[in-house]
């Protein structure tokens, strides 16, 4: 499962994803008839038109690149999963918890077909009761309405799991043999709000953790490397450092080369390629900096992927072995 995304690059589409994904309490804790006066009347008449042009210039192949990278993900797990289990049938579906693929549309088809024993993997390292909490959310209001339920494990996250750091460092290793090494190297993170990790959200100790963990692998002093926050949205402060203001104040006290990568999310988006690619390019050499990187995200690299297959795998394999599912008879044991 990854966040959502709007079905095409224009004001209606974007209004009709922003309002699914602004609606959420998960996201916006706002007391709900306050809110949907202030969603109505001061975000959904305005922010669609700004947004849908940004996603007009990262569009791809006629699609959005969260859903083309979310396919490509399960295409390539599904061709593992095939290889590594030739006595069960393993299937591996694409859902978002806003717009399409939607999480319902995914579980009413896996109910269809008669799969019974189901993992959900929402694609955040880091656990957030904004994003993750959202996800699991979606499949629990599925299971609400269901008279014969599925068996679903569903798992939190893995900010630490040493796949996921060696495949992080790999990347800023691969790239940097392309571009050079920075002077600095910044691990951006998608922000939230500050008062959600007051009332106990764990975001952004992980997102530390991971932070630490990639410029440990990498064997980076404490100066050659930060962490920020983006993504800001709406007035209230969210969490420090934000991306913008760090690159400035780099750019003032003589940084030249940054190098910017997000650890939090595992295919890069609107808030990667628009957000951090292009928008903060700007904003560090408009300050006085002179060449500026980014890293893209883990997408489908294969050491992403054997991070996917090192997460769901032992979970099969206990579906499995405990004799919950029985697996299909090859047709040469007969
Ligand atoms: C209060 C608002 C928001 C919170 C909290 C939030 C948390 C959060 N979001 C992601 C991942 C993504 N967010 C993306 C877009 C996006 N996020 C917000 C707001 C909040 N996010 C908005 C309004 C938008 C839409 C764009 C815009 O209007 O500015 C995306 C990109 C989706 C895409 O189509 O490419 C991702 C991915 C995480 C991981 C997170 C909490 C940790
Ligand atoms: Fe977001
Ligand atoms: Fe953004």
């Amino acid at each position: 499962m990854n966040l959502g995304t709007p079905d095409a690059p224009t004001p209606a589409a974007v209004r009709k994803f922003l309002k699914q994904f602004l609606s959420d309490q998960r996201v916006i804790e706002i007391p709900r008839l306050l809110w949907a006066i202030i969603l109505n009347l001061f975000v959904l008449p305005f922010r669609p038109r700004r947004v849908a042009k940004a996603y007009a210039s990262i569009w791809q192949d006629g699609d959005s690149p969260m859903r083309l990278i979310l396919q490509r993900q399960v295409d390539l797990l599904q061709t593992r999963l095939q290889q590594r289990y030739t006595h069960a049938d393993i299937r591996v579906l694409p859902a978002m918890s806003y717009g399409t693929p939607s999480t319902a549309g995914a579980l009413d088809q896996i109910k269809h077909d008669g799969i019974e024993h189901v993992i959900v993997l929402p694609l955040y390292p880091q656990y957030s009761a904004t994003s993750t909490g959202a996800a699991i959310d979606a499949v629990n209001q599925w299971t609400s309405r269901q008279r014969n339920m599925l068996s679903i494990c569903m798992i939190k996250d893995y900010y630490q799991h040493s796949l996921l750091i060696k495949a992080l460092a790999q990347s800023v290793r691969d790239y940097q043999q392309q571009h050079g090494q920075p002077d600095k190297l910044l691990m951006s993170f998608h922000g939230i709000p500050q008062p959600y990790a007051d009332k106990g959200d764990p975001y952004p100790e992980r997102c530390h953790a991971t932070a630490r963990l990639v410029a440990q692998a990498l064997g980076l002093q404490d100066e050659q490397w930060a962490i920020s926050f983006q993504s800001r949205f709406g007035k209230q402060e969210w969490v420090k450092p934000y991306t913008s203001d760090l690159l400035q104040q780099w750019a003032a006290q003589g940084v030249q080369h940054v190098q910017v990568m997000s650890p939090a999310f595992s295919a890069d988006c609107l808030e990667t390629l628009e957000e951090l690619s292009l928008e903060n390019q700007h904003i560090f050499l408009a300050a006085g900096g002179k060449v500026y990187n980014y890293i893209p995200a883990l997408n489908d690299q294969p050491l992403h992927l054997d991070l996917i297959e090192a997460l769901t795998t032992p979970f099969i394999d206990g579906f499995l072995s405990s004799g919950i599912v029985a697996a299909t008879q090859p047709s040469n044991l007969a």
